[in-house]
């Protein structure tokens, strides 16, 4: 329904008057959890957090999706094995949720900060918000979070159970692209799953696709496999999304297509955060996202590398021609802990 667009008392506007609370929140967490706007550890975090919240509903198990209870029931959530580091953002988060909480809940919230921390790195969408998700009743069942030596056919299974299709599960796949891995190989925290985690860009599809050479670390961990770079970890899981029948051409599809991937991972995000939700009881906030910046660099081949290192596993059309970037072999920095 239409309804006319308000001016909030603190300056902004908005379509909803429902929406103005956010705007406080906003700023109190680009400041004082986001640091001043980045796109960093929190933010990352963030984003990996309003998944594992938001997954926990299944048909036949139960549980709330999307509403908060990895923080109401943290005891209970954390401790699964898919949830490894993730109390450290619920750590962070909690004193912002707690200051906020007669205003929103910490369903609503985890959403926001995560749909407001991904619009920081330059080249994400800007991702819908919608507010009203009540408190959690009770704790996600185990099980329901998918991990990285999963079987691509357990893991689409699961989406498939809250109706993301193959394409969908490969456009939240995107969120690598900003991400990096604590407790996959714990000798090496902060490592990034592209060479680029600080820009929502196209290069996770890219380098997913190049054949691994080495460990970044130590070899043997459940879950990984080998990388193309020095300092870059890849995931069993994403590796395997990238080269199966089923998912290779989605891939692919994003590999030097920006727009396509914003627009669909936008879309994949805006449907993931209302897992469980009912949409009608729900105001769309989304214009109090920020819009993020336009992305940072080309998609290409990391220095050192050539289109021969590409493993071609789409059948009905061919990788997207890169060049490689100049110098010395790129070797991937830590993402600092905050
Ligand atoms: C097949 C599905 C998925 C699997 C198996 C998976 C697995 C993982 C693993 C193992 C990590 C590393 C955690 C650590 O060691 O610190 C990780 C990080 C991350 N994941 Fe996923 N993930 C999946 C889907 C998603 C989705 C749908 C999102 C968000 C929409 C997401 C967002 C992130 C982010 C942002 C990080 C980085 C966290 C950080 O840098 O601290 N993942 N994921
Ligand atoms: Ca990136
Ligand atoms: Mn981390």
């Amino acid at each position: 329904a239409y309804s006319k667009p308000v001016t909030c008392a603190t300056g902004q506007k908005t379509a909803h008057a429902a929406c103005c609370v956010l705007f406080p929140i906003l700023d109190d967490i680009q400041a004082n959890l986001f640091d001043g706007g980045k796109c960093g550890e929190e933010v990352h975090e963030s984003l990996r957090l309003t998944f594992h919240d938001a997954i926990g509903f299944s048909p036949s198990l139960g549980g709330g999706g999307a509403d908060g209870s990895i923080f109401y029931f943290d005891k209970v959530e954390t401790a699964f094995g898919a949830n490894a580091g993730i109390d450290d953002i619920v750590d962070a988060q909690t004193p912002f949720i707690n200051k906020y909480n007669t205003t929103i809940t910490a369903g609503d919230f985890i959403q926001f900060a995560g749909a407001v921390g991904v619009g920081n790195c330059p080249g994400a969408p800007r991702v819908p918000f919608f507010l009203n998700r009540p408190a959690a009743k009770a704790a996600s069942p185990a099980g329901l979070i998918p991990e990285p030596f999963d079987s691509i056919t357990k893991i689409l299974a699961r989406f498939a159970e809250v109706n993301f299709s193959p394409e969908e599960v490969v456009a939240l796949l995107a969120s690598h692209t900003v991400a990096a891995a604590d407790h996959v190989d714990v000798t090496i925290p902060g490592s990034p799953f592209d060479s680029t985690p600080g820009v929502f860009d196209t290069q996770l599809f890219i380098e997913t696709q190049l054949r691994g050479t080495g460990f970044p670390g130590t070899g043997g961990n459940n879950g990984e496999v080998e990388s193309p770079l020095a300092g870059e970890i890849r995931l069993q899981s994403d590796a395997a999304l990238a080269r199966d029948p089923r998912t290779a051409c989605a891939w692919q599809s994003f590999a030097a297509n920006q727009a396509k991937m914003q627009r669909e991972f936008g879309a994949a995000m805006a449907k993931m955060a209302v897992i469980g939700q009912d949409k009608r009881k729900m105001v769309d906030c989304s214009d109090v996202i920020p819009i993020p910046k336009p992305v940072v660099g080309t998609p290409h081949l990391p220095a050192g590398k050539t289109m021969g290192d590409i493993e071609q596993a789409c059948t009905s059309s061919a990788f997207p021609t890169l060049t490689a970037d100049p110098g010395p072999a790129t070797s991937v920095a830590p993402v600092p802990p905050s």
